[in-house]
């Protein structure tokens, strides 16, 4: 058996025509959603994914700005930014580029945002929001998990949905969106002890740790659903994940590839998050004349 190929890109191009739709018509009536995003340093890893952030809000008629800021930027002169872009009626999504240098505490930072702002969900309000099931931004990339379930016809509720990795901006939020739509769920990290127990009883099985190749064809139950979250390089400096695609392939009967899976799927999330901002302040209208 070889299982289906979820493909990321085509849904993300799907649903990102939906937001050029609405886009368009929200610029008709006067108002162009606005993206900000800061990028404090030089990474190269974040660098490539702030400019494919830039090139897909332009692609979809949105505004988008960067502030870069160098690597010795205080927390203070941070913060300043952040508050003039809670005040700035043009931005209605502001994205904070994580991981920040280790002189700056991150939690300030997310904090200091506006929630009403907040497109990436990481909003200690709008995680509680998101908790309890009331409407908010949703975490990027658990959101497109879920958009990549929903588009292939995967069926959730009753299913045992087993996630490996507890990030704040992952595992976490991707656990508690999957137990909304009535899946049993199993939290897996790196003090599980035996994880294939846990991982080979998994209907969907979703991968966020971090390690090329990490998960293989024995933590894989015939016919699951997988989803690998991973970012990782390999020695030739290829982008992979944290599942072994091929052999894992054999046994999955659907899997995401990377890159091509996951990863567009948190920008056109994005994008959705800040169309929706975008239409909130139409309504309330807030959202400047351009
Ligand atoms: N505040 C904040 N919000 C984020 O959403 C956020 C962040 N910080 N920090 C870094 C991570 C990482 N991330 C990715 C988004 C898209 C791709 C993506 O489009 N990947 C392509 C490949 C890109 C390539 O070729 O390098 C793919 O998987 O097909 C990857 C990674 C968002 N993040």
């Amino acid at each position: 058996m070889s299982g289906k190929l979820i493909d990321g890109i085509a849904i993300g191009k799907e649903i990102r025509e939906e937001i050029k739709a609405r886009v368009s018509d929200l610029k008709a009536g006067g108002c162009t959603p606005g993206l900000a995003v800061i990028l404090v340093g030089d990474n190269q890893a974040s660098r490539t994914y702030v400019t494919n952030k830039e090139k897909s809000s332009k692609e979809v008629g949105m505004k988008s700005e960067l502030i870069e800021l160098p690597v010795s930027v205080s927390e203070e002169e941070l913060l300043g930014h952040v508050t003039r872009l809670n005040n700035d009626q043009s931005i209605h999504g502001i994205l904070v580029q994580l991981p920040l240098p280790t002189h700056i505490n991150e939690n300030h930072v997310i904090s200091a945002i506006d929630p009403s702002k907040d497109v990436d969900g990481f909003h200690p309000v709008n995680v509680g929001k998101m908790i309890i099931g009331q409407k908010t931004f949703l975490s990027c990339t658990p959101y497109g998990i879920i958009k990549l379930l929903e588009r292939t016809n995967t069926e959730i509720s009753g299913k045992h949905a087993v996630i490996v990795g507890r990030s704040n901006i992952v595992g976490k939020p991707m656990g508690q969106l999957l137990l909304q739509r009535d899946a049993t769920v199993t939290y897996c990290h790196s003090k599980t002890k035996d994880l294939a127990e846990f991982t080979k009883q998994a209907d969907i099985l979703i991968v966020a740790i971090g390690k090329t190749k990490f998960v293989s064809e024995e933590h894989i139950k015939k016919g699951a659903v997988v989803i690998d979250v991973g970012m990782n390089r390999d020695e030739n400096g290829k982008l992979c994940g944290d599942v072994d695609f091929d052999k894992a392939r054999e046994k999955a009967s659907a899997i995401t590839p990377v890159p091509g899976g996951v990863g567009p799927m948190t920008i056109t999330m994005l994008l959705k998050n800040t169309l929706h901002s975008a239409e909130e302040a139409f309504k309330k209208e807030t959202c400047t004349k351009q």
